[in-house]
């Protein structure tokens, strides 16, 4: 039996998916998070938590050193959400581009029964452009960027994409019609609109500021559907008011930049749509079974990404750091143990590396003999014996 316990909304169909194995909000000693938004950084986990599953993107609300330190395995959702982020970046650009948002406030401030004729006096004032023909620059061509290149792309758009650390898997997915930049300010330079969408680390703060914005195109449109201060909002209010950006649209206010002309803020609901929160929570379900049951580390983000198929009924897992000899430890402790090695798989990502041994038989007190021994290792962060349903 699995103790989970969720955080925020986690859509119903989710929470079905969990096999009776299973229980949800029942114990406050849980085995696994799932969670969406909450903010974690500060958070003391129990020594029960072996993983926390975002069912979403974003990860930047996990503490991952302090996770993987706790041996505690963290997963996202990759995917879930991409097709509502795009849905709404591209209403957006419409409705940008189309002045709908001055044009909604004129229409709904005056009171008089017939406003036809006044309407049709000053609707000039509102004329829009065409996205077909403008030229939209895509930062970050992952889940949602891919989406937003080809989807502009069919709207008979010119896409250009800026994306350094590309995965084979999503190159596959952008049409060839997009055009490659190899740095942000050749990206920007031309084009109309301007999305990002990366993950928001250290190398990603303030990646859109005030040199990105002076190499953009006057009366660019912005985007920032990623993470608060992937855009430098300070820069873009100056940037905004001295004429140089026609509009900005977020999905994260601050209070500098409330109230503001032509800046246009959502409350983070990229991916709140019904279809995309189902998606995250049932993946994320399927993640968290999948671990607790079988050490998949498929889609983690903090160990590598394993998933081996059982070569026998009894399983040892090792979250551990990086070094030299671990595996070579691990083989020697369970041979003194008498434990054979039915197969054996290792692999590393960054400095901490993941080991599965897959044995024949480990009885419960040797088994508990063995967990005890490996986690004397001082670069062990976490043993766990799984057996084969
Ligand atoms: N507003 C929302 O509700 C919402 C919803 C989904 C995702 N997001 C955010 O959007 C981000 C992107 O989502 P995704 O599903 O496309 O993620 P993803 O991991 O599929 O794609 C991110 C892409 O960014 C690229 N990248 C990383 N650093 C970069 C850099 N410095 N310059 C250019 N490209 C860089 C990566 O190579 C990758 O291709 C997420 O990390 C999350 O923070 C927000
Ligand atoms: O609504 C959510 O859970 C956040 C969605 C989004 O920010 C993500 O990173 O996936």
């Amino acid at each position: 039996m699995y103790q989970v316990k969720t955080f925020n909304a986690i859509a119903k169909s989710g929470l079905e998916t969990f096999s009776d194995d299973f229980k949800i909000n029942q114990s406050d000693d849980p085995d696994a998070y799932l969670i969406r938004s909450v903010n974690l950084l500060q958070e003391k986990f129990p020594e029960s938590l072996k993983t926390i599953v975002r069912c979403g993107v974003g990860y930047n609300n996990v503490p991952l050193d302090k996770a993987t330190e706790q041996g505690i395995a963290v997963f996202n959702t990759p995917g879930s959400n991409a097709n509502a982020v795009k849905e709404l970046v591209i209403s957006l650009m419409i409705a940008t581009a189309r002045n709908l948002f001055a044009a909604n406030q004129y229409s709904n401030i005056h009171s008089e029964a017939d406003i036809s004729q006044r309407t049709e006096k000053d609707k000039t004032k509102f004329n829009g452009t065409e996205l077909a023909g403008k030229r939209l620059a895509v930062i970050g061509l992952g889940n949602v960027g891919s989406r937003v290149a080809n989807a502009a792309l069919a709207l008979g758009m010119k896409v250009i994409g800026y994306d350094p650390f590309l995965s084979s898997n999503a190159a596959w997915r952008i049409d060839n019609q997009v055009k490659r930049a190899n740095s942000i300010r050749r990206a920007v330079k031309n084009a109309d609109f301007v999305t990002v969408h990366v993950p928001k680390n250290q190398d990603t703060i303030g990646l859109i500021s005030t040199t990105e914005l002076t190499a953009m195109k006057d009366q660019a449109v912005l985007f920032n559907y990623s993470r608060i201060g992937i855009v430098d909002n300070k820069a873009v209010l100056k940037a905004i008011q001295e004429g140089k950006i026609s509009h900005y649209c977020t999905d994260f206010g601050e209070p500098i930049i409330a109230d503001q002309k032509n800046i246009t803020i959502t409350p983070h609901i990229g991916g709140s749509t019904l279809e995309a929160e189902s998606n995250g929570a049932v993946q994320g379900a399927d993640t968290v079974m999948n671990y607790l049951e079988s050490g998949d580390t498929t889609n983690s983000v903090n160990l590598p990404n394993m998933k081996v198929p059982f070569e026998a009924p009894y399983r040892v897992t090792v979250i551990h750091k990086n070094v030299p000899n671990m595996v070579g430890q691990i083989a020697t402790k369970m041979a003194d143990r008498e434990i054979n090695i039915e197969n054996m798989s290792n692999a590393a990502k960054g400095s901490t590396a993941y080991t599965v041994v897959d044995v024949n038989s480990i009885d419960g007190e040797n088994g508990q003999n063995l967990i005890r021994s490996l986690n004397k290792i001082p670069e062990v962060h976490r043993v766990r014996i799984i057996e084969h349903q």
